[in-house]
């Protein structure tokens, strides 16, 4: 059996090198869940590829992830620490153009770390072999590189060869982050809480009390995410109160207060997760559910 390993990696290279459509393909769906988290390591998480064998857990850099201001000035502490703190760093060099002045500043500010780079040369798919190769001599002679590697993000043209390639950089060491979008408690509560606070807005009486708001599930929607963009989730949500005559209050005539709840709840969750939702709202009523066990361990308390 070969030994589990863990560990942090960052994706770099200059606007328009395909870090994002990398990222994405590297992490499948699960980029967008993960984003925006902040856990034990006090960089952004933008996803986590979970593996029988390997846990490699992507984070931003703060401006090389910007790098329009990183061309007109020089890294900053920040970035070069969070650099250093990561296992592996990927260059992605996009094979449809030469390398340039950004590319050679990014990889005089990489020569100066102890981490190993990787340079990933990214959409292979739109050049042909001849010219893939020039590409591939040129960034071989652009720095000291741990390994290079043409992929195709799009195609998926050698992405499990790159996750490979990076798994064998990482130290030995446990899963860092639970498998699984729903494991992640924090994360669900905090979904609840704003739904809650928007339906609770101007109500006042014992409705406070006989809401409970439960995260049903909170799922990539299908299709999405292939434009580089991290996908868009739906979010269901139940709200269980005691009484039709609640139900009625939540819900509005018409349904007009439910829709401003949810768009006061969208709003909030988007920032939370940091990707578009849909926002699906359902009230039911459980009758005394304050009262009976069995509903309180259903609602989650
Ligand atoms: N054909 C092809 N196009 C790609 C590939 N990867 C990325 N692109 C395209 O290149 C463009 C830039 O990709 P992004 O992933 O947004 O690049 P980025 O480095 O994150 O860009 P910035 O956020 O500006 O730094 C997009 O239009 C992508 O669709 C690839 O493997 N093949």
């Amino acid at each position: 059996m070969t030994e589990f390993r863990s560990g942090f990696a960052c994706v770099v290279g200059r606007p328009n090198a395909g870090k994002s459509t990398l990222t994405n393909a590297l992490v499948g769906q699960k980029v967008a869940i993960t984003s925006g988290r902040p856990q034990t390591t006090r960089h952004t998480i933008r996803g986590i590829v979970h593996r029988e064998d390997a846990q490699l857990v992507l984070v931003d850099t703060p401006g090389l992830h910007r790098p329009r201001t990183l061309l007109g000035e020089r890294l900053n502490d920040l970035v070069r620490d969070t650099l250093s703190e990561v296992d592996v760093v990927l260059f992605c060099l996009p094979a449809d153009q030469k390398v340039g002045p950004g590319d050679r500043f990014i990889a005089a500010e990489l020569a100066r770390l102890e981490v190993p780079v990787i340079a990933v040369v990214t959409k292979s798919d739109v050049v042909g072999r001849g010219r893939l190769a020039e590409h591939l001599l040129m960034v071989s002679q652009l720095g000291e590189w741990a390994d290079i590697v043409p992929v195709s993000a799009v195609e998926g043209y050698q992405v499990d060869v790159l996750v490979d390639v990076v798994i064998g950089h990482l130290p030995p060491g446990p899963a860092l982050y639970p498998d699984g979008e729903l494991t992640d408690e924090p994360e669900t509560v905090m979904v609840a809480e704003l739904v809650r606070e928007a339906a609770l807005e101007g109500v006042r009486d014992e409705l406070p009390h006989s809401l409970a708001v439960v995260v049903d599930e909170i799922v990539p929607r299908e299709g999405s995410g292939s434009d580089g963009r991290p996908p868009m989730l739906d979010v269901r949500v139940n709200l269980f109160v005691e009484r039709d005559s609640q139900k009625a209050i939540i819900i509005g005539k018409g349904g007009e207060r439910l829709r401003a709840v949810g768009t006061q709840a969208r709003q909030g969750i988007e920032a939370l997760l940091g990707t578009r939702i849909f926002l699906d709202l359902h009230v039911k009523v459980a009758k005394d559910w304050q009262r009976d066990p069995k509903q309180l361990g259903r609602l989650g308390f």
